[in-house]
């Protein structure tokens, strides 16, 4: 039988998500999401054809799943609202906000819950998405393989046995994308200056970024034996790699994922901590 999931919070990483579903064969029936804004969901409505209401309580009366994707700051009142009906139905509690650690969001919900904490990415929209998954000690194997089969519909599932992992998690694949779209910016204005068209730059660097990305997927070579492949000895390549590691490329990620996984680290206290 269809598991009945409903999102509460319908904006970035829950449309992601469920549009990602729906594509992917989901029934649409058998979603609800809601979001504060009622416009927003006559929006997805018409888009995605699912159930919506601004009634977060109603909204997991046949809930199997609950999907928490609110914005982690208002994390707390919205697990204030709905903790009387999940106590009531039990769903397994999957929440995708950035920072807060299981044990606080079961804490807020009143206990006693399997609740697991995945750290997806907004390329789940077109069902290349990379999602890090935890389960606290509630979850029993057949809820570990809803989850899963849920995630796998928009992507790739990796499964961390340790929740700080999930901070890493967050540093490689959920603020992730953000790179690469920083990157692909970074081409298009440079391929402009060098006189192509701002269409023909994003075209190719577009197109490179997704065939490096396949490339390396399907290879059994490195990153870094495909990237001398592309170097010729004197060549081009070679100057451009050269200019990026005297840049400063290298340790500029290790800082940029470093700060990322330390701010995880700091909502979780700052949230936590909050009255
Ligand atoms: N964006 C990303 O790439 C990623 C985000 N995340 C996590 O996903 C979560 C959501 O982020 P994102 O989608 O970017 O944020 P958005 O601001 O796009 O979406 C937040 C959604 O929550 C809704 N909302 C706010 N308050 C309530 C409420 N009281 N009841 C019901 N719905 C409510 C908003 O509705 P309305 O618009 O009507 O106010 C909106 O639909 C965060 O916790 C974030 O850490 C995780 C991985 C990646
Ligand atoms: O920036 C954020 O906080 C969220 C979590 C990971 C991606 N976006």
């Amino acid at each position: 039988m269809t598991s009945h999931v409903t999102f509460i919070g319908a904006g970035n990483m829950a449309s992601a998500i469920f549009g990602g579903m729906i594509e992917s064969g989901y029934p649409r029936e058998a979603i609800t999401a809601t979001a504060r804004s009622g416009e927003r969901l006559e929006t997805l409505e018409q888009q995605y054809g699912l159930n919506t209401t601004t009634d977060n309580q109603a909204a997991i009366a046949q809930a199997d799943v609950v999907l928490l994707a609110v914005k982690p700051q208002v994390m707390r009142e919205v697990c204030a609202e709905l903790r009387d009906a999940v106590q009531a139905r039990k769903p397994l509690i999957l929440s995708v906000a950035a920072g807060l650690d299981a044990a606080t969001l079961e804490d807020w919900l009143g206990g006693d819950l399997a609740l697991i904490r995945c750290m997806p990415n907004t390329p789940s929209l077109v069902g290349a998405g990379a999602s890090g998954l935890f389960a606290n000690d509630r979850v029993d194997e057949t809820q570990r393989e809803l989850a899963t089969r849920l995630l796998e519909a928009v992507g790739l599932v990796e499964w961390v046995e340790d929740e700080a992992l999930l901070e890493a998690v967050t540093a490689i694949s959920g603020s992730g994308p953000a790179y690469f779209f920083l990157v692909f910016e970074a081409m298009i204005e440079a391929g402009q200056q060098l006189g192509l068209s701002e269409e023909s730059a994003r075209r190719l660097a577009l197109q490179t970024g997704y065939g490096a990305a396949c490339m390396a997927r399907k290879s059994d070579l490195t990153p870094a034996e495909l990237k001398r492949n592309v170097m010729s000895p004197g060549g081009t390549t070679e100057q451009a790699i050269e200019s990026l590691e005297q840049a400063g490329l290298r340790q500029a990620f290790s800082e940029a994922m470093t700060a990322c996984a330390r701010r995880a680290r700091e909502m979780a206290k700052e949230l936590s901590q909050k009255d």
